[in-house]
């Protein structure tokens, strides 16, 4: 077990916006995470990332409480949003930077950078733009793929195929796809498709609580539609 949520809650004034008993999570697995507008999937993971504390409860990853401890962070990438990237940077320099903190040279980000030519669709490097001129779904490639440069044992996504066009969305899908059991994923989506097509686990949430937590199969995404559409 690589991660591991333990009685954790997040309450704001008399409302409590996550409330999950128990969750385990294996390294390899792909987890989606599901569930309406405001069910709490983006406060978990900020909590996941030590980005706000818990009310009660914890987050166990390794062995460490992640609001205790920072070795998490060295196997650890995500992309929840663009707070997640430097505004004033171009992507290349932003790409650089990011290595800089995992030991990866001048060398290797560019080395890394050329498997992403077909995901940028040569809008992202060498424009001479900083990040914050991008569209919204090229700042998203950009934060995604700094992510992925980190070869992260847990990689942590938010919605990362919404703002993205459709062929980027295909072309993610595989990205993720061809990491499948070599990184413990986490991907909250509304898109049913996509998730159930990336996610060998699903996890749905409603109000913050765990409602479903199932292996995806052929049915999965018959069930989840009929769930959604009640
Ligand atoms: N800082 C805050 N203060 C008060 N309430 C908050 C705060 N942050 C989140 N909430 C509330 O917590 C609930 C869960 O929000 P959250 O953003 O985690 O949901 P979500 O599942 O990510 O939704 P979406 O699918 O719309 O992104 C919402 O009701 C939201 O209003």
């Amino acid at each position: 077990m690589i991660l591991e949520v333990k009685n954790l809650k997040k309450v704001y004034g008399d409302k409590t916006v996550v409330n999950i008993e128990n969750i385990q999570i294996e390294q390899g697995e792909t987890v989606g995470l599901v569930g309406n507008n405001g069910a709490g999937k983006t406060t978990f993971f900020r909590m996941l990332l030590d980005l706000i504390r818990p009310t009660e409860g914890e987050i166990i990853s390794k062995n460490e409480n992640v609001s205790q401890g920072d070795n998490w962070k060295s196997y650890t990438a995500s992309f929840l949003d663009e707070g997640f990237l430097i505004d004033y940077l171009t992507p290349e320099e932003y790409f650089t930077f990011i290595g800089s903190l995992n030991n990866l040279s001048i060398a290797d980000v560019s080395a890394y950078l050329t498997q992403y030519g077909e995901f940028f669709n040569n809008e992202i490097l060498n424009s001479g733009k900083y990040i914050r001129d991008f569209s919204k779904g090229n700042q998203v490639k950009v934060g995604i793929a700094a992510a992925l440069m980190q070869k992260p044992e847990i990689l942590i996504l938010d919605e990362p195929f919404a703002n993205l066009d459709p062929t980027t969305q295909i072309r993610l899908k595989n990205l993720l796809k061809a990491q499948t059991g070599s990184m413990t994923t986490f991907i909250s989506s509304h898109d049913l498709n996509h998730v159930t097509d990336v996610c060998n686990r699903i996890i749905l949430v409603e109000k913050g609580k765990v409602i479903k937590d199932f292996k995806t199969d052929e049915n999965t995404l018959k069930e989840l539609e009929s769930y959604f559409s009640a």
